[in-house]
């Protein structure tokens, strides 16, 4: 088993040095089983047999001769983890929220309307770019939901010389671990952290990735390649939940984190279509 050597924590961060070694044999496991479903799928494909799941991710890079089996493990690697719960869990999350705050939902939903009623009106269909950027309610309910609570609860860096830090010596080689939440909930930075308020981001710049308040796809050179593409998909699964749908939780449930997000009861809800023929 392994240890910890040595251990502390200062201002939200933790500062250890730990083998990883446990992380490195996982990966190696998990990537010789989708080696092994890629080299099937190889094979099925050689052998022409088809059906529906040679029409999906793993056939479509498989089918890429500029890259190398190595190259498309990482990448559907990196689609599963980094890409797709993430988006799946940060979307949980603004249902979950917004299920607790009418004000918000309501907000948010007459953004949506009017955006689709325009488009109605011109004629046109399918969200455009421009559409996305009018969204200002939406990316303060993206932001606000992120602040909140993430899948992502701290990051990895390694001291790679020695650093003081607050009175502290980090030494070269050692882990350094920031918790995102302690800048999210910091009473100095947001007023009442803990209470969910959309409207506090309409003061700060939300549209970009860039704004230096919220650490949820963390920043500088490591800032998520995702990030912009997540808010879209959050955005537009919002456009068209709230336009079509109400909604509320089926049984009590909340976010828990383990460390990782997720729901005891895997937040089920009930969903009753909005009968826009029959409103005023
Ligand atoms: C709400 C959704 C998402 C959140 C909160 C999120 C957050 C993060 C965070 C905090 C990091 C760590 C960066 C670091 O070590 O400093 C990261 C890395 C990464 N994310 Fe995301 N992410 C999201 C969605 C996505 C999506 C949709 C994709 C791709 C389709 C993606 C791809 C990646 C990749 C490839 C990395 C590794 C980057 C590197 O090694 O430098 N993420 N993400």
């Amino acid at each position: 088993m392994e240890t910890t050597q040595h251990s502390s924590l200062v201002g939200g961060s933790v500062f250890w040095k730990k083998p990883r070694t446990r992380v490195i044999r996982s990966r190696s496991i998990i990537l010789k089983i989708m080696g092994q479903k890629l080299d099937e799928r190889v094979e099925k494909v050689k052998k022409g047999c088809e059906g529906l799941e040679e029409d999906d991710l793993l056939a479509s890079v498989a089918a890429q001769s500029n890259i190398t089996r190595d190259q498309i493990l990482d990448l559907i690697l990196s689609m599963l983890f980094a890409g797709h719960e993430t988006s799946s869990a940060a979307i949980s999350l603004a249902i979950f929220f917004l299920e607790s705050s009418p004000k918000a939902l309501q907000q948010l939903r007459e953004e949506h309307m009017n955006i689709a009623k325009m488009k109605k009106e011109k004629g046109e269909s399918g969200l455009t770019w421009d559409d996305y950027k009018q969204m200002e309610f939406t990316h303060c309910v993206i932001n606000e939901t992120l602040r909140l609570d993430n899948i992502v609860k701290f990051l990895h860096r390694k001291a790679i010389k020695d650093v003081q830090y607050k009175g502290y010596e980090i030494p070269c080689g050692w882990e350094v671990v920031p918790i995102i939440s302690s800048a999210h909930l910091d009473p100095s930075i947001y007023d009442d952290p803990q209470s969910y308020n959309p409207w506090r981001w309409e003061t700060i710049s939300t549209a970009t990735s860039k704004n230096n308040s919220i650490m949820s796809f963390s920043g500088g050179p490591r800032l998520c390649p995702g990030a912009e593409l997540a808010k879209m998909e959050m955005a537009v699964f919002l456009h068209h939940l709230v336009q079509k749908f109400t909604w509320e939780l089926a049984e009590h449930d909340y976010p828990v984190s383990f460390p990782f997000l997720g729901f005891p009861k895997h937040l089920p809800i009930k969903v009753h279509a909005i009968d826009h023929n029959h409103e005023a």
